[in-house]
């Protein structure tokens, strides 16, 4: 029996709260239903057709979001009391996995201060494993992480000498770090290392002449004239040997590897999913670790501890054995003071994943997940390390490249029924899914000081151009035999299965906003009413259901910590994603799902343009670049100016219509609203930034030919 808990967990008190809430609007929901039904009965119309759709879909996604907050559970731990089971000696191996797919878009130094802050935790060392996965394969990566290792020898020492808490060089640099007798050499050895390392980035190329060390050059010489990023043999190397390599007080060093999985245009690699298959395998090879964590290349550690907290829940004798992963909620270092594209995610992060965790365990979010190794491989008991021989000995070296070939995956259940599961682009939600059916579980460990910090696009069409991926991979498995109000609701707890249908149907809130985005606003122009009129006894349903879902959701945002502007702006930006990123989801899984194209993960760029930077400080929405998701914002927005303009004028000459018309003015004025920036970027603007005058032009053609089409 433990003296002090490791950790603790209780309802939270708002259930209750909520609980009623759930009940009073959704008798609110059924009184609609049947004012629409009456509607349908009494004047059919394709308009009611169209309102009762809209507002069928709004239901279903407004029920399955209730879930989330039926039963939070909140989680506390106390690292401090570990020690009543475990010296450090005898924690477990743990095994840090990264991945990174383009030098480009993924800037190696940025890697390689995430890899350096969890090189520097304040872990026993001889326990601690890295391996970076490069799906990119490039030499210039390796060349990066080549200096980092050489670095890291002082850095590591630095770090726990001084007890940093901020072990990324370059946020602990650019944060007016104090002063210790080494800060400025270390700071100077780092300026050093970011210059050379750019420089080559710069290049393009490593200078094969100027390296005196023959491992170097061996390591290099695999690159080959026919290597390319999609046709390359598997390259693994070990940059830091741990029993071997020593930091410059004499301690040992953590493991480091570098891996870059074979490649060749006719097998599927599977995007990141296959990425983590393979360092699963690798690491089996070589430390074989039972603890494993998945991190993206942007998301750096922000606390060297962040190891003590999970081990709080795997280490507690009472642990259940069904517990799978200990996921860290994804915070971001990069949000300016608005959260002008609402890219914090507050619900999503905060009150969806404790929601979640009364229900059976949160989902994986892709990064700042730990996971036990034996819940991802087919028989545990089988290892594939060779325990007698070195990890640097030619056996270990042949067995890890075998099984990071293309073809090891063959004819085997990898990706299927073991490790991350394949044939989505959101390989993470849906890889938890599949385990919480099998009956594992997963808690979420929310610490004040964020455990990892990452980075959000900060360009709206980069932000759009993340959702269509993230809701079109969604669909490929809402709407697969995986799907979690099928396959979900009869394995998994039903409340979590309508979690998990949230997500995988969210793309579907396209359809309530673009009828509501037209409709009211194609009437209005006509003047015909569509809505109660504010004098019905209807209307005060309508209001009901408006300020209910709306003041919900605000109070929400304002319980997680949240402000009304932040609030204001993630609204806006669920009905900008309804008329872009969600449409373009549902079509593109049309097309897959057809077979008139293929999906392909594009990565997220994480370099940022100081102009881009500036204005996004400023809080002033990007555009800049014309795009099909952009133009279809905006023609909803002009659009709409258009019809709120006309439907002024009919109350103008005819005040008697105001009451009739009173709704589809609200939504239309509504509309105009949240879309201030986007008439802002496209008239008043002369920036960069700016809405492209193309994209204005286009859509000002489009509203006009629909207006003469159709009026
Ligand atoms: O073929 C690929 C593609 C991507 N990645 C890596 O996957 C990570 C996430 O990619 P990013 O472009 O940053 O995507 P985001 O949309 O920011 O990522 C979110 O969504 C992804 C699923 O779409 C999850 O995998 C991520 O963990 C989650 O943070 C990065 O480290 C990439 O290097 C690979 O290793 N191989
Ligand atoms: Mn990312």
């Amino acid at each position: 029996m433990l003296k002090a808990p490791f950790h603790t967990s209780k309802p939270s008190p708002t259930r209750w709260f909520y609980r009623i809430y759930t009940l009073v609007y959704t008798i609110a929901i059924f009184a609609l239903v049947y004012h629409h039904c009456c509607n349908l009965i009494h004047s059919p119309s394709f308009t009611t057709i169209f309102l009762l759709i809209a507002d069928l879909v709004l239901a279903f996604l407004w029920a399955t979001w209730q879930a989330f907050f039926l039963n939070p559970v909140f989680r506390q731990v106390f690292p401090e009391n570990l020690a009543q089971v475990a010296k450090e000696n005898e924690y477990p191996g743990l095994d840090l996995f990264i991945c990174t797919a383009d030098p480009f878009k993924e800037p190696p130094i940025g890697v390689v201060n995430t890899v350096l802050s969890v090189l520097a935790y304040d872990y026993p060392s001889e326990k601690l494993s890295i391996y970076l996965s490069d799906d990119g394969g490039s030499q210039l990566t390796l060349f990066a992480f080549m200096e980092a290792a050489k670095f890291a020898r002082h850095w590591l020492p630095y770090c726990k000498k001084y007890n940093l808490m901020d072990r990324s060089p370059e946020v602990y640099f650019g944060s007016n770090p104090s002063f210790f007798p080494e800060t400025s050499e270390i700071q100077e050895m780092y300026k050093n290392m970011r210059a050379t390392v750019k420089k080559v980035i710069d290049r393009g190329t490593i200078d094969l002449d100027q390296m005196n060390c023959d491992r170097t050059i061996k390591a290099f010489s695999k690159w080959t004239p026919g290597f390319t990023r999609h046709d390359h043999p598997a390259v693994i190397e070990i940059l830091l040997k741990n029993n071997v390599d020593k930091d410059v007080m004499g301690h040992y060093m953590p493991n480091l590897f570098y891996v870059s999985r074979e490649k060749n245009r006719g097998t599927p690699h599977h995007f990141k999913a296959g990425a983590l298959n393979t360092l699963i395998r690798v690491s089996g090879v070589m430390t074989n670790a039972p603890i494993f964590l998945s991190l993206d290349c942007d998301m750096y550690s922000n606390d060297p501890n962040t190891p003590l907290r999970m081990l709080c829940h795997f280490l507690d004798p009472n642990v259940d054995p069904k517990l799978a992963f200990v996921q860290f909620p994804q915070r971001f270092h990069n949000i300016n003071k608005n959260d002008t594209y609402g890219a914090e995610h507050v619900l999503e992060t905060r009150a969806c994943t404790v929601g979640m965790d009364g229900l059976g365990g949160t989902f994986f979010m892709g990064t700042g997940g730990f996971f036990r190794r034996k819940v991802l491989i087919e028989n545990p008991k089988e290892s594939q390390k060779i325990w007698n021989e070195p990890i640097q000995s030619k056996d270990v070296s042949t067995l890890a490249h075998h099984v990071a070939s293309c073809t090891y995956e063959d004819n085997t259940k990898w990706g299927q029924e073991i490790g991350f599961r394949y044939g989505t682009l959101v390989e993470d939600i849906y890889t938890s899914f599949r385990l919480q059916c099998l009956g594992w579980k997963s808690v979420t460990c929310n610490p004040t000081r964020a455990a990892f910090l990452g980075n959000m696009p900060i360009a709206l069409n980069d932000i759009l151009a993340q959702n269509n991926r993230w809701y079109m991979g969604m669909l490929q498995t809402g709407l697969s035999k995986f799907s979690p109000m099928t396959y979900g609701i009869k394995f998994m707890n039903p409340l979590q299965a309508l979690c998990y249908a949230h997500y995988h149907f969210r793309a579907f809130w396209s359809i309530p906003v673009i009828i509501y985005a037209l409709v009211p606003q194609f009437t209005l122009v006509n003047a015909s009413s569509i809505f109660p009129k504010v004098s019905d006894p209807w209307f005060p349903l309508y209001v009901f259901l408006f300020i209910g879902a709306y003041a919900k959701d605000f109070l929400d945002y304002v319980m997680n910590g949240s402000t009304f502007k932040r609030w204001w702006n993630r609204q806006r930006i669920w009905l900008i994603l309804g008329c872009s990123s969600y449409p373009f989801s549902i079509v593109d899984w049309l097309l897959t799902s057809l077979g008139m194209s293929t999906f392909e993960f594009n990565v997220t760029s994480k370099v940022s343009d100081s102009e881009i930077s500036k204005r996004y400080e400023e809080g002033v929405f990007e555009f800049g670049v014309e795009s099909p998701l952009l133009l279809s914002v905006n023609i909803v927005a002009v659009l709409n100016l258009f019809a709120f303009s006309i439907g002024i004028k009919h109350v103008l000459i005819n005040a008697g219509t105001f009451e009739e018309l009173f709704v589809q003015l609200f939504i239309t004025g509504f509309a105009v609203l949240n879309s201030w920036p986007l008439y802002e970027g496209m008239i008043l603007r002369s920036d960069k930034g700016k809405m492209p005058p193309k994209t204005t032009l286009k859509s000002v053609c489009v509203v006009l030919v629909i207006y003469l089409a159709f009026f």
